[in-house]
C-alpha cells in the first residue's frame, strides 16, 4: 500500500456580487462595499464596523499598523465579485478530479454566512446546460460530474480491457440533527434514517443510505435534481430561498485494474453467486459489477473503508490463483510485475464528497419565527461544532496543547471527520457578501477559512485486500491454512489441500524447488541403490582376492594388478556419483531451507491471521458479552419488575387490611395533586409572563425597527435640508451682490434725482418769471387795446404827445420778446416732461428693485431662512436685516388698495435729505399740466 501523504486543505474565496435582494433589503447607507481582492490571493477588508467576532480568534495574517480597521486575510486563490462560475470551476475544484481518478478521497465544502452564495458555487443555476460552455450558470457539481465521466470513458478507451469503472450517487441532508436519504425511493414516512458509525479502524461509516448506480452525466443530474427539489428550503428576510439543511452529494468510484503487462484474458471480477454467501456480509459487500441498476442500500463506507467482498469472490480469487497483492504489503507504484508474467486485478475505492452547508445566520436578521427559529438553532449548532473543529485542528497555538478534535460534538463535524483532519484531499470555498452590513459575518467566515488552511490531511490510495473483514472468509482461510501448515510440516502433500496452497501461496520459483527436490530424492534412491549394489560386489571380491592370497603367495602381484584394474574404476565411478550427489545434496538442502523460509513466512501470516482472527474472535467476544450483560440487565430488571409488582400486590393487601394508612395515603395524594394544581398554575403564570415577555420582547423589536426606520427618514430628511441650506447660502451670497449693485444704482439715481430737483425748482423759478413776463404782456396787450380803439383822442389829449408809430414799435418789441420767452418756456417745458419719463423710469426701477428685496426679505425670515441665519452666526451680516438708515428702509413699497405696490405713497417715499417727495411730484404734475396747456 502507498505510504500517506501529508497535504493541507486548499481555500478559495469567493466574493459574490451585490443582488437584488442586498438593494431591497439593505439600507442604501449599509451597501457600501468593504471587502476589495487586493491579488489573486489576498483580500482586503474593511472591518471598522465589525463587533469583535471571536475574541480568541488569531490575527489576521498581516495588519498594518496605519490601516487598523483594514484587514488583509490571504487564502490559495480569491475569486472577485465578476467571476463566472467557469472561473470557479477551472481554478479551484477542476485539480481535484485528477486526485479522484487517481484513488484519492476528495471534499469540496462551500461554508459562509446566509445568502452568500454557497448552493449557487455548488450546484448554480440550469442543470440542463452545456458543461463545456464557459458562460452558463452551472455551479461546481454538474461540471465536475460532467468531466469525471468524460475522463472515464477517455481511461477506458485508452486501458481496453485492462481497467474498468463503476460510479454510484448518494445524496443526504442533515436537518435539525436527523441525517436524512434524498435519493431514497422509500415513502417519505417509512423512510429509514441514516446513522453513522465508526468502524474498527476509526473510518465513519455511513449506514443504510441508498447508492444509485449511475453511467452518465445525466443521470447523475437527474439524481441531483431530484435530492434537491426534497431539500429542505424556505424564504427567509435574508434569502428568497434560503437551505435550512446541510446537504452532502457522493459520487463513489470504483475502479479495477490490472497490473499485467499484456490484456487479461478474464473479467475482473466474477459476479457474486445469487443469495448471501456469507453470514456476516453487509448488503455493501454485494457489489455487482455486471448490474449496474441493481441500486442497493448499503452501509456505504466512507473515505478509506475499502469493500467488503462476500465469500464467493473470495473464493474465486483463490481458484483463479489470485493472491491480493495487499497481503504482500505492496502499493500498486511499488509492485514488480514480471514483464511477461501475468498480472492481477486490483480494486482502488475513492469517494468524492460534495458538501453545501446551511449558512449561518442571526435570527433576528432573518426574522425567524416558528419552526424557522428551531432550524436556525440546529444550523448555528452545527457550524459552531465545525468551526471548532476547524479551530482544534487549525489553529498553531491550539494544535500543540489541543489533542481531542470534537469531532462528536455534532452530526455535522462527524460526517466530515474524514475530509477534515483525515484521509481526503479537501477544499473549502468560502463564500462571503461584499455588502458593510454583513461585515461581522464576513470577518468570521474569513478568519475560519483562514485557520482552515492550516488543517493538514493524510491522504493515501487504499488498496486492502478484498475480505479482510468478512469473518467467515477469515475463519475458512485460516482453517484451510491450519491444514496446509500441518501438510507440510509432516513433509507429505495433502491432496487437494496442499494443491491449493502451493498455487496460492507459492510462487513459481518455490514450486520449481520442490519439484527439483522430488526428482533429486528419487534420482537419491536409485543411487543408494547402486551404491549398495556396488558394495556388495566390492565385498564378494575382496572375499574371493583372501582365497587367492591364501591359496598362493606368488600370484600376489597378478591377483592385486588384476584387482586394481576390476576395482579402480568402480571406485572412481562410486567417488564420482558421491560427490554429484554430495552436490546435489547440498541443493537439497538450500531447497529445503528455501522451502522452511517460505513455511516460516506461510507461519507468520497465518500467526498475523490467528491475531486477526483472536482480535475479531475478542470484538466478537465482547459483543457476545455486551448482549450478555444486556440480557443479564434486562432479566435482572424483569426481576426487579416482578419484585416491585410483588411489592404492589403486597402493598394492595396491605393497604386492604390497613384502611388507616390507605386514607392517609389517600390524603397525601390529595395533598399531592393541590400542589400539583398550584403548581400547573404557577407555571401556566409562568407561562404566560414567559409569553409576555417574549411579545414585549417582540414589541421592542418592533419598535426598534421602526426607530431605525424613522431614524433612516430623519437622516434623508436632514440630508435633504442640509442641501437646501446650501443652496440657499449660495443663493443669498448672489442676492447680496445683486442687492449691492441695485443700491448703487439706486443711490445713483438719488442723486439724478436730487440733481433734477434743482433744475426743476429753476423751472419754477423760471415760471415765475415767465408768470410775471406773461401778466406784463397781458397788461401791454391792454394798454396796447385801449390804445388803438380811442386812436383820435390820443391823438389829441396827453399821451396824445406820443407818436403812434413809437407805441407801435414798442409793443412789437414786447411780443418779440414774449414769443422768445414763450419758445423758452416750451423748451423748459420739453425738458421737464422728458426729466419726468426718466424720472417715471427711475420710480419703476426702484420698485421693481423693492419687490426684490421684498422677495430676499421673505425669504430670509423662513424657517428654512431661520435656519440658514443662525448657522451662518457669526460668519455674517443676515441679509434680511440691514442696519436702520440705510437706502434698503427707504425702498420698503406699501402695498395700495389694488394690491399693486405704489411708490407714490409718502410713507415709502422718504428721501435721503429728509424731505418728502410729495412736492416734488405736485410740482412735475403741475409742469405736466403746465406742458398739456
Ligand atoms: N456569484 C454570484 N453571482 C450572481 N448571483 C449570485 C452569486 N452568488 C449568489 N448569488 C445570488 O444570491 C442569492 C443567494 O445565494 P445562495 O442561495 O446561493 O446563498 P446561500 O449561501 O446558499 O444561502 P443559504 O445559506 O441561505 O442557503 C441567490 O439569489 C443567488 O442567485
Amino acid at each position: 500500500m502507498a505510504p500517506a501523504t501529508t497535504t493541507s486543505v486548499q481555500v478559495a474565496l469567493r466574493i459574490r456580487p451585490s443582488t437584488q435582494q442586498d438593494v431591497s433589503s439593505i439600507p442604501a447607507r449599509f451597501q457600501r462595499t468593504v471587502i476589495h481582492p487586493v491579488s489573486d490571493t489576498t483580500v482586503s477588508i474593511d472591518a471598522a464596523n465589525a463587533p469583535a467576532a471571536n475574541p480568541t480568534a488569531s490575527p489576521p495574517s498581516a495588519t498594518t499598523p496605519a490601516q487598523a480597521k483594514k484587514q488583509l486575510f490571504s487564502f490559495d486563490t480569491v475569486l472577485p465579485p465578476q467571476s463566472t462560475q467557469h472561473n470557479v470551476f477551472s481554478s479551484s475544484a477542476e485539480p481535484l478530479i485528477a486526485r479522484f481518478l487517481e484513488g484519492f478521497n476528495c471534499t469540496i465544502l462551500a461554508y459562509g454566512q446566509t445568502s452568500s452564495g454557497k448552493t449557487y458555487t455548488m450546484t448554480g443555476e440550469d442543470l440542463d446546460a452545456d458543461p463545456s460552455d464557459p458562460n452558463n450558470g452551472m455551479g461546481v457539481i454538474p461540471r465536475a460530474v460532467s468531466t469525471i465521466f468524460s475522463r472515464v470513458k477517455q481511461t477506458r478507451s485508452e486501458k481496453q480491457g485492462a481497467w474498468t469503472a463503476t460510479i454510484k450517487a448518494s445524496f443526504v441532508e442533515l436537518y435539525n440533527e436527523d441525517l436524512i436519504d434524498l435519493l431514497s425511493s422509500d415513502d417519505p414516512s417509512a423512510r429509514r434514517d441514516v446513522q453513522i458509525r465508526e468502524d474498527k479502524d476509526g473510518h465513519i461509516i455511513w449506514g443504510g443510505l441508498r447508492e444509485v448506480p449511475v453511467r452518465s452525466a445525466s443521470e447523475v443530474m437527474e439524481l441531483l435534481r431530484q435530492g434537491s427539489s426534497i431539500r429542505r428550503t424556505n424564504e427567509t428576510d435574508m434569502n428568497a430561498q434560503s437551505s435550512r439543511s446541510h446537504a452532502i452529494f457522493s459520487l463513489t468510484l470504483t475502479q479495477k485494474r490490472y497490473t499485467g503487462s499484456s490484456l487479461p484474458s478474464r473479467s475482473p471480477s466474477p459476479a457474486p453467486p445469487q443469495g448471501s454467501p456469507s453470514r456476516l456480509a453487509r448488503p455493501g459487500s454485494l457489489v455487482s459489477y455486471n448490474s449496474p441498476n441493481a441500486a442497493s442500500r448499503i452501509a456505504s463506507p466512507t473515505f478509506g473503508r475499502p469493500p467488503t467482498p462476500s465469500f464467493a469472490v473470495a473464493m474465486a480469487r483463490s481458484q483463479t490463483h489470485l493472491r491480493p497483492h495487499s497481503s504482500l504489503g505492496h502499493s500498486e507504484d511499488q509492485r514488480t510485475v514480471p514483464s511477461n508474467g501475468p498480472g492481477e486485478w486490483v480494486t482502488v475505492t475513492s469517494k468524492f464528497h460534495f458538501v453545501d452547508l446551511a449558512g449561518s445566520e442571526r435570527l433576528k436578521r432573518t426574522a425567524a419565527v416558528g419552526e424557522r427559529v428551531k432550524e436556525g438553532i440546529s444550523i448555528n449548532s452545527g457550524l459552531l461544532a465545525l468551526g471548532n473543529v476547524i479551530s482544534a485542528l487549525g489553529d498553531p497555538s491550539k494544535s500543540k496543547v489541543t489533542t481531542h478534535i470534537p469531532y462528536r460534538d455534532s452530526k455535522l463535524t462527524r460526517l466530515l471527520q474524514d475530509s477534515l483532519g483525515g484521509n481526503a484531499h479537501t477544499l473549502m470555498i468560502a463564500c462571503v457578501s461584499p455588502a458593510e452590513r454583513n461585515v461581522a459575518e464576513t470577518v468570521n467566515t474569513l478568519k475560519y477559512a483562514n485557520r482552515a488552511r492550516n488543517i493538514r490531511n493524510r491522504v493515501k490510495v487504499e488498496e486492502r485486500e478484498d475480505g479482510w473483514d468478512d469473518l467467515e472468509w477469515l475463519q475458512t482461510t485460516i482453517t484451510r491454512l491450519r491444514k496446509e501448515l500441518k501438510a507440510l510440516r509432516e513433509g507429505q502433500p495433502s491432496g487437494n489441500s496442499l494443491g491449493v496452497l502451493a498455487e496460492e501461496s507459492q510462487s513459481k520459483a518455490s514450486k520449481h524447488v520442490r519439484d527439483q527436490f522430488i526428482e533429486l530424492q528419487s534420482e537419491h534412491e536409485k543411487l543408494r541403490e547402486l551404491f549398495t549394489e556396488r558394495t556388495e560386489e566390492l565385498t564378494r571380491l575382496r572375499g574371493e582376492h583372501g582365497e587367492t592370497l591364501r591359496s598362493g603367495s606368488g600370484g600376489v602381484a597378478a591377483a592385486t594388478s588384476r584387482y586394481e584394474e576390476i576395482v579402480g574404476p568402480v571406485i572412481e565411478e562410486y567417488e564420482r556419483t558421491i560427490s554429484a550427489m554430495e552436490a546435489e545434496m547440498k541443493l537439497n538442502r538450500a531447497a529445503l531451507r528455501h522451502t522452511n523460509e517460505l513455511v516460516t513466512e506461510k507461519e507468520e501470516e497465518l500467526a498475523s491471521l490467528s491475531e486477526r482472527h483472536a482480535t475479531t474472535e475478542a470484538y466478537v467476544e465482547e459483543l457476545r458479552s455486551r448482549v450478555s450483560k444486556l440480557s443479564e440487565r434486562e432479566s435482572s430488571t424483569e426481576a426487579y419488575i416482578r419484585d416491585l409488582e410483588e411489592k404492589v400486590k403486597g402493598f394492595t393487601s396491605d393497604s386492604l387490611t390497613d384502611s388507616e394508612s390507605l386514607t392517609t395515603l389517600q390524603k397525601e395524594l390529595g395533598r399531592y395533586k393541590e400542589l400539583e394544581g398550584t403548581n400547573g398554575a404557577y407555571i401556566m403564570e409562568l407561562e404566560a409572563r414567559l409569553a409576555k415577555t417574549d411579545e414585549s420582547v417582540l414589541e421592542l423589536q418592533q419598535s426598534v425597527e421602526r426607530a431605525e426606520a424613522l431614524a433612516e427618514r430623519r437622516e434623508a430628511d436632514v440630508r435633504d435640508l442640509e442641501r437646501r441650506l446650501e443652496q440657499m447660502t449660495s443663493d443669498e451670497v448672489n442676492w447680496r451682490s445683486d442687492l449691492e449693485r441695485r443700491e448703487e444704482r439706486v443711490r445713483n439715481l438719488e442723486l439724478e434725482m436730487e440733481a433734477w430737483e434743482k433744475r426743476k425748482e429753476d423751472a419754477g423759478r423760471d415760471r415765475e418769471r415767465l408768470g410775471l413776463l406773461v401778466a406784463d404782456v397781458e397788461k401791454a396787450k391792454k394798454e396796447i387795446g385801449d390804445v388803438s380803439a380811442p386812436l383820435t383822442p390820443v391823438s389829441e389829449g396827453g399821451r396824445n404827445n406820443l407818436p403812434i408809430s413809437q407805441e407801435v414799435d414798442e409793443l412789437s418789441t414786447l411780443q418779440a420778446s414774449l414769443s422768445e420767452i414763450q419758445e423758452t418756456h416750451k423748451a423748459t417745458l420739453a425738458d421737464l416732461a422728458n426729466m419726468t419719463d426718466k424720472y417715471r423710469d427711475a420710480l419703476r426701477e426702484i420698485s421693481d428693485l423693492a419687490a426684490q428685496i421684498q422677495e430676499v426679505k421673505l425669504h430670509n425670515h423662513s424657517p428654512a431662512a431661520s435656519i440658514s441665519i443662525s448657522d451662518a452666526g457669526d460668519r455674517e451680516t443676515p441679509v434680511v436685516m440691514p442696519p436702520p438708515g440705510t437706502i434698503s428702509r427707504r425702498r420698503q413699497p406699501s402695498i395700495s388698495r389694488s394690491g399693486s405696490r405704489d411708490f407714490n405713497a409718502e410713507p415709502l417715499a422718504p428721501t435721503v435729505n429728509g424731505t418728502g417727495r410729495r412736492p416734488f411730484f405736485r410740482q412735475a404734475a403741475s409742469a405736466e399740466s403746465l406742458r398739456a396747456r
